[in-house]
């Protein structure tokens, strides 16, 4: 172990980061856009924060850094002490969104509005909702602009579900009908279901092996045979803000340099793609919009929206109102089809089997018996494209078979520059809670990409290549001959 303060270069990366990021700003015609502000979505910065990949290069660098250098310096007991805490802004999260505060505050303007005004929408204590809404303004989500009155600013606008506070509260079933909900539906789900469940984590681990729930059954008190998804479908609110939790995550991963869709159809030709367990379809509708529109391909590419029945029926309804002449063209089918048992056949093989935040829901086996029946239904030209987080250790070295990666593009990812945490720590922070939200509800993991490999070699599918992604990566597998 050095006992070089690493300090220093901490700081000159943190240095070089913000020139870097204020610099491609400025180059571009860009202001960095204020943290007081409300988020403008339509604004150029914002699509040229999430596109510039310099902008994406110092973001991450600024971010480890930043939390790299307060766990240096920061008083080890408090450092720890802090994590306990940590649950209250989960919790202080799901109230400001429940009781429809960014909305209100949106209303309100910028000088804000009292946390009895807040309150008097839900007949809730005000003491409490400005102490609720401090703790928030103290992580930088909402501004107190003075004591006891707020506003919203960059962060709790991000929560907005783009209605008015009265039709949020006149039409609770309806909260989440608006596309821009996306993000609260997430923090509301992760702070209500996953957070429960992730209470009773120890607890669970400890029970000897033959009593040991899942998280999710223990929380919930549910039958020991349930699970998620059948969970959810018990109540059509839980299931409706899932399904938009699921949507609001979408836009990331139609990346830039990602898996090249508009290259799938030449001139003539129909490709067929699966979409399986697509949820609503909200990403393949994101090709079929973002991509094949503007794609140079010029052949046509038939999607098939798979899902359990009741799932499936909300797809159809959300293709009809959305993008309609898909459906009409019949570009666009809706099947009822469960993926633990054999795919239906199919006169014209599919191209592309796809499944976004799908293997990372089941465990090993159940991964396995998912991926044998993609494999029996697949033809030798068949891709396998599966969008999940690569997570890394936290060690230098990715793999325990680096060789194993070298013929494989992508695969293989340099560390994060020296004296950062090898796998970028806090930058890359989401991967790791994903990855413990998938065992609290599901009994599965994020893999790491020895964990892919492996999964993909044992079911009769070589992983070919992956485009690493912002959040998911895109990872290509094309099966093994027979
Ligand atoms: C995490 S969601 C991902 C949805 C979608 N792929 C996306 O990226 O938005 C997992 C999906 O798997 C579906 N699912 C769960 N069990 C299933 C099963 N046995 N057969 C088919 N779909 C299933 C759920 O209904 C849910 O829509």
């Amino acid at each position: 172990m050095s006992s070089a303060s690493p300090l220093p270069a901490l700081l000159q990366l943190l240095t070089q980061s913000i020139n870097t990021l204020s610099a491609t700003y400025a180059s571009a015609g860009h202001h960095l856009p204020s943290l007081d502000a409300p988020l403008v979505k339509d604004d150029p910065a914002e699509a040229f924060r999430l596109s510039n990949p310099d902008v994406v290069d110092a973001t991450q660098r600024i971010v480890a850094a930043a939390s790299q250098i307060i766990a240096c310096v920061r008083d080890p007991t408090v450092g720890v002490i802090q994590g306990g805490h940590s649950y209250n802004l989960s919790a202080c999260l799901r109230a400001a969104s429940e009781l429809n505060v960014p909305e209100i505050l949106r209303e309100a303007g910028e000088d804000g509005a009292s946390a009895e005004t807040i309150a008097s929408y839900s007949g809730t204590d005000p003491a409490l909702v400005a102490r609720i809404l401090r703790l928030l303004a103290t992580h930088q989500i909402f501004r107190e602009v003075k004591p006891g009155v707020f506003a919203n600013n960059r962060l709790s606008s991000a929560l907005d579900k783009g209605k008015s506070p009265q039709e949020l509260f006149d039409k609770p079933s309806e909260r989440f009908s608006e596309a821009q909900s996306g993000p609260a539906a997430h923090v509301e789900f992760l702070a209500d279901e996953v957070f429960r469940c992730a209470s009773v984590l120890s607890d669970t681990m400890r029970e000897p092996e033959s009593q040991r729930q899942l998280p999710l059954i223990r929380a919930w008190n549910l039958q020991p045979d349930s699970n998620l998804f059948a969970f959810l479908e018990t109540s059509p609110a839980r299931l409706g803000r899932f399904a938009m939790a699921m949507h609001g995550s979408v836009t990331s991963n139609t990346f830039k340099g990602g898996y090249p869709w508009a290259e799938l159809a030449k001139p003539g030709e129909r490709k067929i793609v699966v979409d399986v367990g697509a949820g609503i379809g909200a990403y393949v509708m994101g090709v079929a919009k973002e991509v094949l529109v503007t794609g140079s391909g010029g052949g046509e590419v038939e999607f098939v929206v798979q899902d359990r029945e009741k799932t499936v029926e909300k797809a159809r309804k959300y293709w009809e109102e959305r993008i309609p002449e898909y459906v009409e063209k019949g570009l666009v089918k809706f099947e009822a089809q469960d993926f633990f048992t054999p795919q239906p056949s199919r006169t014209t093989p599919v191209a592309v089997f796809v499944l976004r935040h799908v293997l990372h829901n089941w465990s090993e086996s159940k991964s396995t018996l998912l991926l044998q029946h993609l494999r029996a239904a697949a033809s030798p030209d068949t891709q396998l494209l599966i969008i999940d987080r690569v997570v890394r250790p936290a060690s230098a070295v990715e793999s325990i078979d680096p060789d194993a990666l070298k013929n494989i593009p992508g695969a293989a990812m340099d560390p994060a520059p020296e004296p950062l945490l090898p796998n970028w720590g806090l930058a890359a922070e989401a991967n790791y809670h994903y990855d413990m939200a998938m065992h609290n509800l599901l009994g599965a993991t994020e893999r790491t990409v020895d964990g892919f490999v492996a999964l993909l070699k044992r079911t009769g599918w070589r992983l070919e290549r992956i485009y690493r992604g912002p959040q998911s990566s895109n990872l290509v597998a094309r099966p093994i001959a027979d």
